[in-house]
């Protein structure tokens, strides 16, 4: 599938106990877009990537990706439907090779995957020459790169990186915001949370902003920087 739709988030809620962290959010993001969430702290935005992976539930309302209600798969499920997500803390094994942690990004033997896949992600995200180094030597940002490069092994159809340039230097972050570029394709959707204004305004075709679990504003990055709720309620703070 290319073009199109590629999420469709319906009257999503998710509650934690008595509190609603999610409240009956719509969202559509197409195919070919870079996202953008952001929000203030707590608005919702990383639980919505979890239940978009599977790892939260949700108490109501519908995920659809091309014409699967993602609802209600497992984690595994949904990942093997090509949806990945990188955490905001880099969680690479540091006592694997840069290579072996791009391999069990994969998610199926190296053997069964498209030959040379592990080199062409390695080149993407500019750790050829880290490859045989193991992942616990490699600098913060090298990390970042690296856990990208494990999320897209797979091929995914919606990526989804939450705050892939926080503790970045000004140099990661231009080098973060090309490869981030660089992945957009017509047949993948790519889903960023980031509080870094300049970063999101450099990648993002559109962006979403969440307040208390709700949509506030949609629309490009030049918009949202006029428009006075969202300086109220994160931007002016
Ligand atoms: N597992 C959980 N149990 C209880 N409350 C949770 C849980 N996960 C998130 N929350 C709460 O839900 C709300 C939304 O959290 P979330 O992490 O989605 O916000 P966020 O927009 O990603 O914030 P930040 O920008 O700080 O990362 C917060 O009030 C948070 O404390």
């Amino acid at each position: 599938m290319s073009g199109g739709t590629a999420l469709v988030i319906d009257g999503l809620e998710v509650e934690f106990g008595r509190f609603r962290a999610v409240d009956n959010l719509s969202l559509a993001i197409d195919y070919g877009e870079v996202r953008a969430l952001i929000g203030p702290n707590g608005a919702g935005k990383s639980t919505v990537l979890n239940v978009v992976a599977g790892v939260t539930p949700a108490k109501a309302g519908r995920i659809v990706l091309d014409d699967t209600d993602l609802i209600g798969l497992s984690e595994a499920q949904i990942a093997r439907k090509g949806v990945r997500r990188k955490f905001q803390k880099p969680s690479v094994f540091e006592v694997l090779t840069v290579r072996e942690n791009i391999e069990l990004g994969l998610g199926v033997p190296v053997a069964k995957a498209p030959s040379g896949r592990i080199d062409e992600v390695l080149a993407m995200v500019n750790l050829t020459e880290l490859a045989d180094r193991p992942a616990g030597t490699l600098a913060h940002g090298q990390k970042q790169w690296l856990e990208i490069g494990m999320v897209l092994a797979s091929d995914p159809k919606i990526l989804m990186l939450d705050e892939p340039v926080a503790g970045l230097t000004d140099e990661e972050r231009q080098r973060t915001a090309a490869l981030i570029r660089a992945l957009r394709r017509p047949d993948r959707a790519i889903v960023v949370v980031e509080h870094d204004m300049g970063f999101v305004e450099e990648i993002a075709d559109k962006v979403t902003v969440l307040h208390e679990g709700r949509t506030l504003f949609e629309g490009p990055m030049s918009r949202v920087r006029e428009d006075a709720r969202v300086i109220e309620v994160y931007l002016g703070r």
